[in-house]
């Protein structure tokens, strides 16, 4: 396939992107490629720099070094024409807690200069599909989590926008509203948009087609989830034991074992992968486990972290019921 028609299956083409604040580099030659209708998600803990390659991408910052193509169009050069072709939704969900739900939707309307018709006819499919009905007229500043977080989707939706940017919409809703919340983006994917989207949550993660996992500026890895488990280097061994925290602390002396978290009444273990029998291997290792119950079990997307960043997740990066 040619460059000129590969990009222009891409809705976000950026090289070598890096951003320093004086001495910090918050983001730090990050390369990335999503191709259109894709849902494209950035993992990692606070401050690891999500927020930053967003604001670089949607031209509200310039980056330090790099180059970036978004909807084929040279950013930050062109960010004026691009913001009316994208969605942003903030952290903070950047509505006017003054303004109704109705006046909110009204007045970004106003903005993309559209027409009386075409804004009455939006607004109100808007506020059908994001369930606002009962609260159209009531104060956005009164509104509970879930209701801002649909609210600020359908302001972030009004433009029909090609690709839409989430930087951590569900941090602050409950796991109901997040399981609402990612049945409306994959409608949204359905129909085309691109969306790129930010999350602490591994399960979160695992639902996107593919997606980055950032560390200190850097992306340690991407892929797609399926890709990021299968070529992580390492096999995953489940192991029932009575002293849990004593193993735990004696198998991490192995360089074989990549690491070792309880898990309730269990320890999941990471073997390398070179090590071609990983259970025979730890029964011959550790004699006290000759009785033990281990078993091989599935990777996931919180395997796949620790073994590019060499960490457990914080309690910032987990797997929350989705
Ligand atoms: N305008 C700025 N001036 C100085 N430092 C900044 C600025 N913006 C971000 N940073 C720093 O850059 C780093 C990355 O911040 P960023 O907001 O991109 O992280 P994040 O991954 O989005 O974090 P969070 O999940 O907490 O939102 C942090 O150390 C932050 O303090």
């Amino acid at each position: 396939m040619s460059s000129l028609s590969r990009s222009s299956e891409l809705a976000i083409d950026a090289k070598g992107l890096t951003k320093k604040f004086g001495q910090l580099a918050a983001v730090s030659d990050l390369n990335l490629q999503v191709p259109k209708g894709h849902i494209y998600g950035f993992l990692g803990p606070n401050g690891c720099g999500k927020s930053t390659s967003i604001r670089m991408l949607t031209g509200l910052l310039t980056p330090t070094e790099g180059s970036i193509q978004v909807l084929g169009m040279s950013i930050p050069k062109q960010a004026e024409a691009l913001r009316l072709r994208i969605g942003y939704m903030t952290q903070k969900f950047s509505l006017y807690e003054d303004l109704t739900v109705k006046e909110n939707l009204e007045f970004i309307a106003q903005i993309y200069c559209l027409s009386p018709n075409d804004s009455h006819s939006k607004i109100s499919k808007l506020i059908s599909t994001y369930n606002l009905l009962k609260q159209q007229h009531q104060f956005a500043g009164t509104l509970s989590g879930g209701q801002k977080q649909r609210l600020s989707l359908a302001c972030a939706c009004l433009n029909d926008p090609e690709l839409l940017f989430l930087d951590e919409p569900t941090s602050a809703v409950d796991p109901q509203n997040r399981r609402d919340f990612w049945e409306q983006l994959f409608d949204l994917s359905e129909t085309g948009t691109s969306i790129l989207v930010t999350t602490h949550y591994m399960d979160e993660a695992e639902r996107c087609h593919g997606l980055a996992i950032m560390e200190q500026g850097f992306i340690r890895a991407d892929g797609s989830p399926n890709d990021l488990m299968q070529q992580m280097g390492a096999n995953v061994l489940e192991v029932s034991h009575s002293n849990l925290r004593e193993l735990k602390n004696s198998l991490t002396t192995f360089k074989e074992i990549k690491s070792a978290a309880q898990l309730g009444s269990r320890l999941r273990v990471l073997v390398d992968n070179r090590v071609t029998d990983p259970a025979t291997w730890l029964r011959q290792t550790m004699p006290t486990l000759h009785q033990a119950e281990i078993r091989l079990a599935p990777p996931n997307l919180e395997d796949v972290f620790v073994t590019v960043t060499g960490q457990q997740p914080s309690s910032s990066l987990t797997s929350a019921e989705v």
